[in-house]
């Protein structure tokens, strides 16, 4: 398997790939007023088009490094490019899915999925019209005017990535997204993922601890270092498209790349594991 330097050199705007970290640094001032670096010389290049997804130890970063892409938060050294320009504030060619679904609990679901393009300006019934398509991909079309809290939570997931999608992000971040539901809902999740961006084009960031799920979606595996986080290694996943996560799982080529992959991330989790058992002692 292909092992990928973890930065590439720069390009011109037209080129320029969608996201890019240079030399970046974040650190934190904690609430007792010590510093705290959460993301140290980082170098991350996203393709456009490209799903990357981020695995790492518990607490290393992985968050931080995508509040970072995201204008939330800036660094403290270094630079975060998106499209090849400096990152300054939240732009809306970004959209976001958390673990928690940000879906408001008092507007039905046509109105959640409607939200983004009012708030973007576009007339009530084309938003209408926009979120009717994206309620139909996601299978959802017969529950445009339930409330969020009378779906499951594999539904509350659906309206949250049409709620994203309709808004035609060119950069998606991925923060956890499927980590609160069961292992089949999940498995199902990351099936729609797949099918709901290939017909985008977005460049996707997708943070988790799950290395199967990782492999299973992405087009580039980022091992992040105990942290403070920086790259540890990239590799490339060279499975063919479309995927299915159930049935690309068990193929030998993909237990293959989970070995590689485990034999780096596996050394990182044991460090912050024994960094916690001395913290504890
Ligand atoms: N606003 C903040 N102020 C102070 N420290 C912070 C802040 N945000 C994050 N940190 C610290 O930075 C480190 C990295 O946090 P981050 O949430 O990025 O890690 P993570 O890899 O996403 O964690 P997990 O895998 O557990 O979700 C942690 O030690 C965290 O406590």
């Amino acid at each position: 398997m292909a092992r990928v330097a973890p930065s590439l050199p720069a390009m011109n705007s037209h080129t320029s790939p969608a996201i890019e970290l240079r030399g970046t640094s974040k650190t934190f001032r904690t609430p007792s007023g010590a510093l705290h670096t959460a993301v140290r010389d980082l170098d991350l290049v996203v393709g456009r088009g490209e799903f990357v997804a981020v695995v790492g130890p518990t607490g290393c970063g992985k968050s931080t490094t995508l509040t970072l892409v995201s204008g939330l938060e800036e660094p403290t050294e270094g630079e975060v490019l998106v499209a090849g320009e400096p990152v300054r504030g939240i732009g809306d060619r970004i959209g976001f899915v958390f673990q928690q679904d940000a879906v408001f609990p008092w507007r039905t679901v046509l109105s959640n999925v409607m939200a983004g393009p009012r708030f973007r300006g576009a007339a009530k019934a084309e938003a209408r019209q926009r979120a009717r398509e994206w309620l139909a991909r996601v299978g959802l079309a017969a529950f445009e005017d339930r409330y969020p809290h009378q779906l499951s939570g594999g539904q509350r997931k659906r309206v949250a990535l049409a709620a994203t999608f309709v808004n035609d992000p060119e950069i998606l971040l991925m923060d956890e997204p499927f980590s609160a539901l069961d292992v089949q809902t999940r498995a199902l999740m990351s099936d729609e993922l797949l099918e709901l961006w290939s017909g985008t084009g977005a460049s996707v960031v997708f943070v988790t601890h799950d290395l199967e799920e990782s492999i299973a979606l992405a087009d580039k595996v980022v091992v992040m270092t105990a942290g403070p986080a920086t790259v540890k290694e990239v590799f490339a996943i060279d499975l063919p498209r479309p995927r299915k996560v159930e049935s690309v799982r068990l193929e030998p080529r993909f237990i293959e790349i989970y070995r590689e992959i485990w034999s780096s991330l596996g050394e990182e989790v044991r460090i912050t594991r024994e960094r916690g058992a001395t913290d504890a002692a």
